[in-house]
């Protein structure tokens, strides 16, 4: 067994592949990637999704055109040509930052294998090659989460890894979840002409999110597909014609089956920390399966740093995100270059969007946990509907709404949710507000608000909290 050393080894190519900066042109780099080069966002991520988006909102336009006076049509999707087209796109950017890093990079070698620690500053690769590196960079993300279940490994069931490329638009698909994905590929499948039915466990979809937001997506959910709540999935039986049957329990022993010729199972997703042997290198772990860093990205052990151990991303974070997992890697190469002046992990509050019908998007606190951190004296509430203002009441829109809640004795604000009309992109002044300790009156009355704009929502919303007046007119 032969063994390489270099100066840095990062394991995974996802937002690991960008620690690779000019710093180390004159050192040795080394990345492993076992799967395809670019990791989810790219090729099976936020990517591909919104590709798909995008299309799915136009496929649902008409129901919303006619609302209004407009006839359009839908006459379907070719689904080969939209799969392809998505996918040209992708695997050539995937095929090109493969090709830069095994080929054109004289630095850096591509080794396309799995590895796992040997121990703290030792890897070894599934073909027994040795890496040794002074700096090793674990940015080697998450995987679905599948349950347990007869006929979990049927053709028919799918997770978001492979449910992109299948061979033909499904007839009838049931989704398996409540989440992010489960959420984007209903609205996505259900606008493209597929029959939907989303079983979930918990009554409310979303339910991670605030619950005037969640409540409300549920319900436009259950507006636009079929969607039952209360069942979690017991099985999966092949059937005729390709088709499955999947079998679904209650809390009672009830139960029920739906049949259908696809199944995506969107039931979380678990941190590939269990891929990398943690325990050769006393790598210590949180509950769920996440390797435990710092605050400037190291991985412990026994409670300690490691040095010349650094993670980023899914395989650490709390939060599964592309934007988190980016930033951390700007930090872990600062703090790789630098190592007398590390920064700290302390970037403002972490927004997220859900690119579904209708969008939903948010920052900071939930109403129940601003209860919990503060009490109900302290916080105040505004939700603004979306049709109370000028552009919202153009659009007749009746289900988007701004929910705020702020600190009510200085007006700092705590926490924003949005649900409708192009929410993830209107979330972003409310991010900047919190992230730079603008106060609401401040946010409101400190800057001009086009009119008519539907950002007036936020204005709207913010003049509503009972928060301390900042003298601005
Ligand atoms: C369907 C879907 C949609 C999403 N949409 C969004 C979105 O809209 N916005 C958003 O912010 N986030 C979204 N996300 C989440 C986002 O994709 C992830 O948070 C992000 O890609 C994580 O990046 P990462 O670098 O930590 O890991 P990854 O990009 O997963 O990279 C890890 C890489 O490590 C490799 N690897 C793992 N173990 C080993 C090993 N032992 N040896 C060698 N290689 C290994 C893997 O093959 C993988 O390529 C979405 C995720 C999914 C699944
Ligand atoms: N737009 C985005 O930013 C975006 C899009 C997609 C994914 N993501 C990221 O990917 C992560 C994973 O997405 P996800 O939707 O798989 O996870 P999720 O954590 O958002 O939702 C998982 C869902 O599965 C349900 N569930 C869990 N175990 C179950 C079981 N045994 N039976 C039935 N239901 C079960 C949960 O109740 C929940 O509704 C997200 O948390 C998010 O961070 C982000």
């Amino acid at each position: 067994m032969s063994t390489h050393s270099f100066d840095l080894a990062i394991i995974g190519s996802g937002s690991g592949n960008s620690l690779v900066t000019p710093h180390w042109d004159d050192r040795r780099v080394a990345i492993f990637e076992a799967g395809v080069f670019g990791g989810t966002c790219l090729n099976r991520g936020c990517i591909p999704t919104k590709m798909y988006a995008y299309p799915a909102q136009l496929a649902a336009s008409p129901a919303e055109a006619a609302r209004l006076g407009v006839d359009l049509r839908y006459q379907g999707t070719d689904w080969t040509a939209l799969r392809d087209r998505i996918f040209s796109r992708i695997d050539a950017i995937s095929r090109g930052g493969r090709t830069y890093r095994a080929e054109t990079l004289e630095n850096t070698t591509l080794i396309e294998d799995e590895v796992r620690f040997a121990d703290q500053h030792t890897l070894v690769t599934a073909s027994g090659e040795r890496i040794q590196a002074e700096q090793i960079v674990v940015a080697a993300g998450s995987r679905p989460r599948l349950p347990q279940v007869p006929g979990i490994e049927l053709p028919q069931v799918h997770t978001s890894d492979t449910f992109m490329r299948i061979a033909r638009l499904p007839e009838r698909l049931v989704v398996v979840g409540g989440g992010y994905i489960a959420a984007e590929f209903a609205s996505v499948f259900s606008a493209l002409g597929t029959t939907v039915v989303q079983v979930n466990r918990s009554e409310r979809l979303l339910r991670h999110h605030d619950e005037t937001i969640s409540e409300r997506f549920t319900q436009q959910a259950r507006s636009q597909w079929e969607l039952k709540t209360g069942w979690e999935l017991a099985g999966v039986e092949d059937g005729l014609n390709g088709w499955v049957s999947v079998q679904f329990t209650g809390p009672t022993n009830t139960g029920f089956s739906v049949d259908a010729d696809a199944v995506l199972v969107a039931t979380g997703r678990i941190p590939n920390s269990d891929r990398l042997d943690p325990e050769a290198a006393a790598l210590d772990l949180h509950e769920d399966g996440r390797l435990v860093v710092d605050e400037y990205q190291r991985i412990l052990s026994g409670g300690e740093p490691v040095p010349g151990l650094w993670a980023l991303g899914d395989i650490s974070s709390p939060w599964q995100l592309k934007h988190v997992a980016n930033h951390e890697q700007r930090l872990v190469s600062h703090n790789l270059e630098h190592p007398e002046d590390l920064r700290r992990n302390d970037l403002g509050p972490v927004p997220a969007a859900v690119f579904a019908r209708p969008e939903v998007a948010s920052v900071g606190l939930t109403e129940a946990q601003a209860l919990e951190q503060f009490g109900a004296d302290r916080i105040t509430v505004k939700v603004q509907g979306m049709g109370d203002v000028a552009y919202g009441w153009a659009m007749e829109d009746s289900q988007g709404l701004c929910k705020i809640i702020a600190d009510r004795q200085d007006g700092t604000l705590l926490g924003a949710h949005l649900i409708g009309h192009d929410a993830s992109n209107l979330i972003q002044p409310l991010v900047q507000a919190m992230s730079f300790g603008l106060t609401a009156h401040q946010m409101a009355r400190g800057q001009y608000w086009p009119h008519p704009a539907l950002s007036e929502v936020i204005e709207n919303a913010l003049l509503g909290l009972a928060v301390p007046d900042s003298g601005l007119l």
